[in-house]
């Protein structure tokens, strides 16, 4: 069934997304409520009904045409960085456009302009573009209000996704302070646009805890708290509170962690993951991806996983999360210990290769080489590939440059189709160039990349003919809307191990490189919907096989419960407005009104 088609059977369910939306709202307030608002596509009977006449001018338009105005006005904007923000304010207008927009006509265009590179230019200059705010600040200084401030965004029921930054890792560009609210956003702009999660049921979350960007604190104009990052006991308090806070107001809720520092990123995870549903993207979200994409990788090498060594340039939440996803995976495909499949695994960080000897941290511990087999040895990564004659190498860095010629060569001699991932975002920050990796290796490497690049055409074909390579986007948000789908559908009380393991698999089964080996390593971006779909359904299985599924009523068979997944899936269509009451509700942060649990968000002034 295509993605947005809506099934009746299961139209009953609370989540549905078919039929008519409830509206308590009329006039301005009903055009100022991005979620409601249709614009000049409200037709003459809702007009009329809703107090409209007069509002707007007299064409009664269709999505499509306001689609081709906004498109144009978009195209109008001189760089991407302006486009950014002309995409940011048709958000505040109206929520079907900007998704319809994106969604079905414009994706692979748009994608890099709301997501990585350009959003990561819009954090850095959060400060100076700021227009309105988005979402819910929290100020480590203020831990007595965090409950009060976060209780304004809904009743129990009305949150099922939330991400939280405390921005201090934000993509490859460091401590944007409280820009990092822009993460979370765009992060959620994902969620709905790639899995249907709805629009108005999620939450981003800044954790204001100072910044010790210079930049940003000598900024008259930077908007955060104006002080130096507070680390130990303080931070640790604050970011409990928050996760009380949020498990008590909104306890159906899923919590995605975003960009966290390297120190506090897999310590939080690891503090919360056993007790509720909770993510971290850059440690399992990463390695879930790049997982898949090495595993699509080995099917055109013809290569065994548990015979693979791989070599990860930056050792830090990402390098380590997805050292850990490979580890595993090798361990269950090898039947060995996680320790034995840990030695097919070298980290190189800023001091060299991670050994005995270095000062690593616990998440790294599982990956030190014995000192004594280099001691008086190099540990760049030069000299690294040159001794260990990697398959697969990894770059999540953030050192652009990092994949040189000499080291691409030295790779290329003793493996036929070297699996490259430049992974390090924004696309500045890239360990190599695609075009370089496919030229030093005269087109045998397997690359896919962080942030989005342009296909590649060079003479790699048989007897030298021009042939054009698509570069795969490995980048965590493949798989990041499908797990979160799939853990809040199952009402998941945890998400475990083997969710993940479920969600790299669904992932891999949909490599277009199984019917054609010149294809690129993931599945296209504009598949990204089915892709969802299908990473949520293995999730939402495996949760049920676990025993940490609470919903009832979840269909056994893959047909039912892909169509019981995409009826709860929110899609941008104008649905019928149904004018009722308001008595009895209360009105949320967004400016919704809210009766008792209801998933419908009403308005009034
Ligand atoms: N493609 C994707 O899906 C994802 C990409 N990333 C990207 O990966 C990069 C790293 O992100 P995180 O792991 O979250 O950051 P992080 O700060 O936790 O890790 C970066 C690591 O690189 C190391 N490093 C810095 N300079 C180095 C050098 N000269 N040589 C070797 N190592 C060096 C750091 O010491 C640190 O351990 C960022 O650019 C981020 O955008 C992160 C998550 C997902
Ligand atoms: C993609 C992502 O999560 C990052 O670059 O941090
Ligand atoms: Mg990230």
């Amino acid at each position: 069934m295509p993605s947005n088609m809506k099934s009746s059977k299961f139209s009953h369910l609370p989540l549905s997304t078919s039929g008519p939306v409830d509206c308590a709202l009329t006039g301005t307030a009903l055009l100022n409520t991005p979620y409601l608002n249709k614009g000049s596509a409200f037709p003459p009977e809702e007009r009329r009904q809703f107090k409209l006449t007069g509002l707007l001018p007299q064409g009664a338009q269709t999505l499509e045409q306001q689609t081709k105005r906004a498109y144009q006005q978009y195209s109008s904007r001189p760089d991407n960085l302006s486009k950014n923000t002309f995409l940011t304010s048709l958000k505040d207008q109206n929520e079907v456009l900007y998704y319809k927009k994106l969604l079905q006509d414009h994706l692979s265009e748009m994608l890099s302009v709301v997501y990585t590179p350009t959003e990561g230019d819009a954090i850095q200059n959060y400060s100076r573009l700021f227009r309105r705010p988005e979402g819910c600040y929290l100020n480590i200084n203020d831990q007595d209000r965090i409950f009060s401030d976060m209780a304004q965004w809904g009743q129990p029921d009305d949150i099922d996704y939330i991400v939280v930054s405390d921005g201090e890792e934000i993509l490859g560009i460091g401590d944007q302070g409280v820009g990092g609210i822009l993460i979370s956003v765009a992060k959620l702009v994902l969620t709905t646009l790639c899995a249907g999660i709805h629009p108005s049921r999620s939450l981003p979350v800044v954790l204001d805890c100072g910044t010790d960007n210079r930049d940003l604190l000598d900024d008259d104009l930077y908007l955060g708290l104006r002080e130096k990052r507070v680390r130990g006991r303080k931070y640790d308090e604050f970011v409990d509170e928050f996760v009380r806070a949020a498990r008590k107001l909104y306890p159906k809720a899923y919590i995605h962690f975003e960009d966290f520092g390297l120190s506090n990123a897999r310590r939080i995870l690891e503090q919360y993951r056993p007790k509720m549903p909770c993510f971290n993207d850059d440690v399992q979200g990463t390695g879930c991806v790049t997982l898949a994409a090495i595993m699509a990788g080995l099917q055109i090498s013809g290569q065994k996983l548990s015979d693979v060594r791989m070599v990860i340039f930056g050792a830090g939440s990402a390098g380590v999360g997805i050292a850990d996803q490979v580890r595993d995976a090798i361990a269950t495909e090898g039947n060995i210990s996680r320790q034995e499949a840990a030695k097919q695994t070298w980290l190189i960080d800023k001091l060299g290769l991670l050994t005995t000897e270095s000062d690593a941290a616990e998440a790294q511990k599982a990956y030190l080489k014995d000192a004594s087999d280099w001691s008086g040895k190099e540990t760049g990564l030069q000299s690294v590939v040159e001794s260990v004659h990697p398959h697969v190498l990894i770059g999540t860095s953030t050192v652009p440059g990092a994949f040189t010629e000499p080291i691409i060569r030295a790779m290329g001699k003793h493996t036929s189709r070297p699996i490259i991932l430049p992974l390090s975002n924004p696309t500045r920050l890239h360990e190599a160039k695609p075009s370089d990796l496919l030229k030093w290796t005269d087109g045998k490497a397997l690359v896919a990349t962080g942030s989005p690049f342009e296909p590649i055409s060079g003479p790699w074909g048989k007897d030298g003919e021009e042939v054009t390579i698509q570069i795969a986007e490995c980048n965590n948000s493949v798989v990041f809307p499908g797990i979160g789908l799939g853990c809040v559908l199952s009402r998941a009380s945890r998400l475990t191990d083997r969710m993940l393991v479920a969600a790299v698999q669904g992932l891999a089964s949909l490599s277009p490189t199984k019917n054609d080996p010149r294809a690129p390593l993931l599945p296209d971006v504009v598949e990204v919907r089915n892709v969802s779909v299908r990473i949520a359904r293995c999730v939402i299985r495996a949760a049920v096989e676990e025993g940490v599924a609470t919903e009832e009523g979840i269909p056994d068979e893959d047909e039912e419960l892909d169509e019981w997944i995409r009826e709860q899936m929110w899609d941008p269509v104008y649905r019928p407005l149904k004018l009722v009451e308001m008595e009895g509700a209360t009105r949320s942060a967004r400016g919704e009104l809210r009766k008792s649990g209801s998933v419908i968000r009403n308005f009034v002034l």
